[in-house]
């Protein structure tokens, strides 16, 4: 006897593998240095979609009408602030690598997220996984040396100086030295020229090269009787920035609030 199955009744053997929705990106600042990186990166990312690009009152596509779910902004330290506004006014979450932010701002903006409890900013000075390595490194540093000083060195076209990851990067030694009660860097120098001994970062002097041919790159300079340490950190291609931007965009949905650095994400 023979049987036969039509094809209705045949089992389709492939496991159904449930779709996973797109996060929908708007990128601010897409044609800048960083915008065009991170354009990049989302595009070739399968797990995000990119639907909305701006750059300097360009609105190529309306990122809140776009359907945009976060939003990377690496714009100007002058506009930032008026883009993050826009994007907790529109639900939309923020990952913002632009730099200038003191904590007067930091205040206006965990300010503007009290009515929003499910929106998510990240303000983040660098998100090189070895720049944030470096700032971890100087701060568990800071306590064994009494001297200490930061060289930051960029790319001539960079806007602001110091870079925004050596003024953070200073605060954090500056506060670890604080808590291990050590006094102010040995400094006997009068500046015979200003400037010479670089910006003072709450007791840390810091001094900004900028240099055609360099991109970003950051040293930390301790020193102690008869030794010193020196962490330095070397981005040569902006692509070295964006497994830390994929990774806040991805993050930023389960982390409301303001977050300041890539830290936390990393589980540092
Ligand atoms: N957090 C991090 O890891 C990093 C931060 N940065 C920071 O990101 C910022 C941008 O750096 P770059 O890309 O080198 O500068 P860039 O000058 O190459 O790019 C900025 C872009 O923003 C655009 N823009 C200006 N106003 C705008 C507005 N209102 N809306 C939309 N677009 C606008 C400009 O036309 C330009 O294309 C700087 O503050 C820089 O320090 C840069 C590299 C890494
Ligand atoms: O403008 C840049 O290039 C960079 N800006 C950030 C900063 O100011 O710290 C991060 C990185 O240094 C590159």
């Amino acid at each position: 006897m023979t049987t036969s199955t039509s094809t209705t009744d045949q089992q389709d053997p492939t496991p159904t593998v449930p779709e996973v929705p797109l996060l929908n990106v708007g990128v601010l600042g897409a044609r800048g240095r960083m915008g065009t990186e991170v354009v990049k990166a989302v595009n070739a990312a399968d797990d995000l979609e990119l639907v909305a690009m701006v750059d300097d009152g360009d609105w190529l596509f309306d990122v809140a009408n776009a359907g945009a779910q976060v939003v990377v902004d690496f714009t100007r330290p002058d506009v930032v602030m008026d883009n993050i506004r826009f994007c907790i006014d529109n639900n939309i979450h923020c990952v913002v690598g632009t730099t200038g932010f003191d904590e007067a701002k930091l205040a206006t903006i965990a300010e503007w997220l009290e009515p929003k409890p499910d929106i998510g900013v990240v303000i983040a000075p660098n998100f090189g996984i070895g720049a944030v390595l470096l700032m971890k490194f100087a701060q568990e540093a800071a306590r064994f040396f009494p001297s200490v000083e930061v060289v930051e060195l960029h790319h001539p076209n960079k806007v602001d100086a110091p870079s925004g990851t050596a003024v953070r990067t200073a605060r954090l030694v500056a506060a670890a030295r604080r808590a291990a009660g050590l006094p102010a860097s040995p400094d006997a120098t009068t500046d015979s020229l200003p400037g010479a001994r670089g910006a003072d970062v709450e007791g840390v002097a810091v001094h900004a090269v900028r240099l055609t041919g360099l991109v970003a790159h950051q040293e930390v300079l301790m020193g102690a009787a008869g030794e010193t340490l020196t962490i330095r950190h070397d981005s040569f291609d902006r692509a070295s920035f964006m497994p830390g931007v994929l990774l806040a965009v991805r993050e930023i949905g389960r982390h409301p609030g303001l977050t300041v650095g890539i830290e936390s994400f990393l589980g540092l």
